[in-house]
């Protein structure tokens, strides 16, 4: 099958110091796929050279085979939607206006809204189940519903390829479920930087583990989350276990380990 998203050799430096690292990833159409590892290891960093934040030194960024980083700005944000991890500062933005950016690549400076525009950001909303608040200040919504209100945005965006910096951040365990499970089910090929182990097992399709800015190991959940994968990456000791439901693993977290043990 040829790829959705391809990453290759991705270079990224700040400071003098090379934060992403010869990164190779993919993402087939419609795949689910997870970013995890720990604080510091480039998993922001590296997403952001995939939305065209930040320019990679090295590498390349290819959407169905061409290099995103070679498009007009535009064109690229017709093809790939981004739910960054920042929320937009808070201005009196409503829901509405907020979802309705999501068209601003469609359009010409200061061209209005069109049918077309209203009819897709109303499906966006009504599909994150926002409808209702349509004409609510964004700056007044809970925390799931910013969230929802930005993933609405980029569905409004009507891309084939979306990427989402830790979307379940700040989110209690029903939202981050709500979240996953939404992200799920637009079908999309995804790219989700994810800090909880244990949904990015039970949701990703695979999986890619960063350190230092390296990928350390990748693939299905059930071939890449081990204790010995956590030990050596995270310094925890824990139990994993095949969760009966659906045979992915499930993490116990047990104890820290001391620098000596968990690179034994
Ligand atoms: N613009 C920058 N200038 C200097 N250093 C940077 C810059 N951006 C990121 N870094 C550094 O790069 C490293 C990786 O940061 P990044 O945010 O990508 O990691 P992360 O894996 O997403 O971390 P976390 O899990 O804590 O969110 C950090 O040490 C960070 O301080």
């Amino acid at each position: 099958m040829s790829e959705k998203l391809s990453v290759a050799k991705l270079q990224w430096q700040a400071a003098g110091r090379r934060i992403v690292d010869g990164v190779d990833v993919t993402v087939s159409p419609g795949e689910f796929v997870g970013v995890i590892g720990p604080n510091g290891s480039g998993k922001s960093s590296f997403l952001r050279c995939v939305y065209r934040v930040n320019r990679p030194n090295f590498g390349a960024v290819f959407l169905d085979g061409e290099d995103l980083w070679k498009m007009p700005a535009s064109q690229a944000a017709r093809r790939c939607a981004a739910v960054p991890q920042e929320m937009p500062a808070q201005f009196d933005f409503t829901v509405r206006e907020i979802v309705a950016m999501g068209r601003y690549p469609y359009k010409k400076a200061m061209e209005r809204d069109s049918d077309d525009d209203r009819r897709l950001a109303a499906q966006a909303m009504d599909y994150v189940g926002l409808s209702q608040k349509a004409d609510q200040a964004f700056s007044s919504l809970s925390g799931g519903e910013k969230q929802r209100t930005l993933i609405a945005r980029a569905i409004a965006q009507d891309t084939d390829f979306l990427v989402l910096d830790e979307p379940t951040n700040h989110l209690d365990i029903y939202y981050q479920l709500e979240i996953m499970d939404l992200i799920r089910r637009m079908g999309i090929a995804s790219l989700v930087v994810m800090h909880d182990l244990n949904l990015a097992s039970q949701y990703c399709d695979r999986l890619y583990v960063l350190c230092q800015g390296r990928v350390a190991a990748a693939g299905r959940p059930q071939d890449v989350i081990t204790p010995e994968l956590i030990a050596r990456l995270y310094h925890v000791e824990t139990r994993v276990t095949p969760r009966p439901e659906t045979g992915r693993p499930q993490i116990a977290f047990l104890r820290r380990l001391s620098g000596a043990e968990s690179t034994e």
